[in-house]
């Protein structure tokens, strides 16, 4: 007896797809096949003509909390990411307060989550300038990964994240490799981004674009290049957070082809707009590395075309309107919100409008993610795997609108989006989460999950 069948979907394996029905049982896959007996289920689920997909492994998610709860929280963004078809997620160790570097603060943001999650979780810890003797306790407390920045953050208060240098981020990779840990980093180099910047404000170039032009591909592609070498050197895996751009994609697979064990995501958002959008949009499309212009974006389609585009995660990285309300761009915050719409906005615009096999799309969304963060369960529909999966139906189309936001603060970089399909259905192991015209229709059954290290 199944616990549902979800009948006659296109099922998007990890090397095919095919139309078949599929059973869940025990919050399992438990059976794929062309037809199952409904008469087995105690529930049915009609997907004809509907994509049936592994629910999107969302590495690169900033909840916020603890700490600034006003930002997001995990019930809301946990309800926008089944809203759209994310099943699960690494958490980001800041923009919470306190950011999460040692085991005390983990158990605080793990406190914080327990009973409000609606979708699966892991989180990472930080390596910050004074936590380097700390990692291999953060390490054995489970985290998925480690995250630090090169580039220049952090608000200075006490308990938040901040940038490492050189040294520390040198002899926080040997502490890594030794643990057999992933240091996810944000690449850009400080000290150019920061007086680029100050030299714009000085000269009052204070557009999104101008923004933009502060953070040349130069400026993300040296900082690429300098952390695979210290990964080269160290010996420690590394994954490049949010490549908005070829050439650091490509030092990238240069570092892969020495052995290096590198690893990288894109984002939604480097595909869906192009600086040429930013001033019109405003603040809430600012985010850093920035998002690039059309010539950058096409060859990042071309990327993704090809099947050369590993991972894409959100970068959700929400915060109250206020701090989006400048005028002056470098005095906004640098984020976007948009996990809602990481499925829907690119299965149109890469499936539908641009003929990519939904397979290459949800590889970079779900399988990859999920291999290299180690996530054993999750991302791929196939026998004995966790029940996370998503119904899309390709012939609903809607616009975006800040009334079906589940966010906390109901903005996006995606307002007013006409969107050509539409998640009708996300089941977190088996759990009917989400459904299209009903919503949330669950409890919080999200879960930590495990790390197969
Ligand atoms: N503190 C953040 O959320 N930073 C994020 N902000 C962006 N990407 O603009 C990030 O991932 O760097
Ligand atoms: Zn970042
Ligand atoms: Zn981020």
């Amino acid at each position: 007896m199944f616990d549902t069948i979800i009948q006659q979907g296109i099922v998007v394996l990890a090397d095919q797809y095919i139309t078949a029905d599929l059973g869940i049982k025990d919050g399992k896959i438990a059976h794929i096949a062309p037809h199952i007996d409904a008469a087995q289920a105690r529930k049915v689920v009609d997907a004809t003509g509907c994509y049936v997909l592994p629910g999107m492994v969302d590495v690169h998610m900033h909840i916020s909390e603890p700490g600034r709860t006003e930002w997001e929280g995990y019930e809301t963004g946990t309800q926008a990411m089944a809203a759209g078809g994310t099943t699960s997620f690494v958490e980001m160790p800041l923009n919470t307060m306190p950011a999460t570097t040692d085991v005390e603060s983990l158990n605080v943001k793990l406190k914080a989550a327990q009973g409000k999650s609606y979708v699966d979780y892991s989180p990472m810890g930080g390596l910050v300038p004074w936590n380097l003797q700390d990692l291999p306790r953060l390490s054995e407390a489970g985290v998925a990964a480690y995250k630090c920045f090169v580039a220049t953050c952090g608000s200075g208060k006490p308990g938040d994240f901040k940038n490492v240098d050189d040294y520390e981020l040198y002899v926080g990779m040997q502490a890594l490799a030794k643990t057999d840990d992933l240091l996810v980093i944000h690449c850009e180099n400080a000290a150019l981004t920061d007086k680029l910047g100050a030299a714009a404000k000085a000269a009052g170039k204070t557009k999104v674009s101008d923004y933009v032009a502060t953070r040349p591909v130069f400026t993300e592609v040296e900082a690429v290049r300098r952390v695979l070498l210290l990964a080269k050197e160290t010996g420690c895996r590394v994954h490049i957070a949010h490549c908005s751009c070829p050439e650091a994609i490509e030092a990238v697979f240069e570092a892969q082809a020495q052995g290096v064990d590198a690893s990288f995501e894109s984002c939604p958002h480097y595909f869906l707009l192009a600086t040429e959008d930013l001033d019109a949009i405003g603040p809430k499309a600012k985010c850093s590395p920035p998002i690039r212009d059309r010539n950058n974006q096409a060859r990042m389609w071309d990327l993704l075309e090809r099947g050369m585009i590993q991972m894409l995660g959100s970068d959700h990285s929400p915060c109250t309107p206020d701090l989006k309300s400048s005028p002056n761009a470098f005095e906004a915050w640098g984020g976007i919100s948009g996990c809602q719409n990481s499925v829907d906005a690119m299965f149109d615009a890469a499936v539908k409008k641009r003929n990519i096999s939904p397979v290459t799309l949800m590889q970079a969304l779900a399988t990859e993610p999920a291999r290299r963060f180690r996530l054993g369960a999750k991302g791929e529909i196939a026998l004995g795997k966790d029940a996370d999966v998503v119904i899309l139906d390709p012939n609903q189309g809607y616009t975006v609108t800040s009334d079906e936001l589940y966010y906390k603060n109901k903005f996006s970089a995606y307002e007013g989006f006409e969107i050509g399909c539409r998640v009708t259905h996300t089941f977190v192991r088996g759990h009917l989460v989400y459904q299209l015209g009903q919503g949330i229709v669950s409890e919080p059954v999200g879960q930590r999950m495990v790390v197969c290290k």
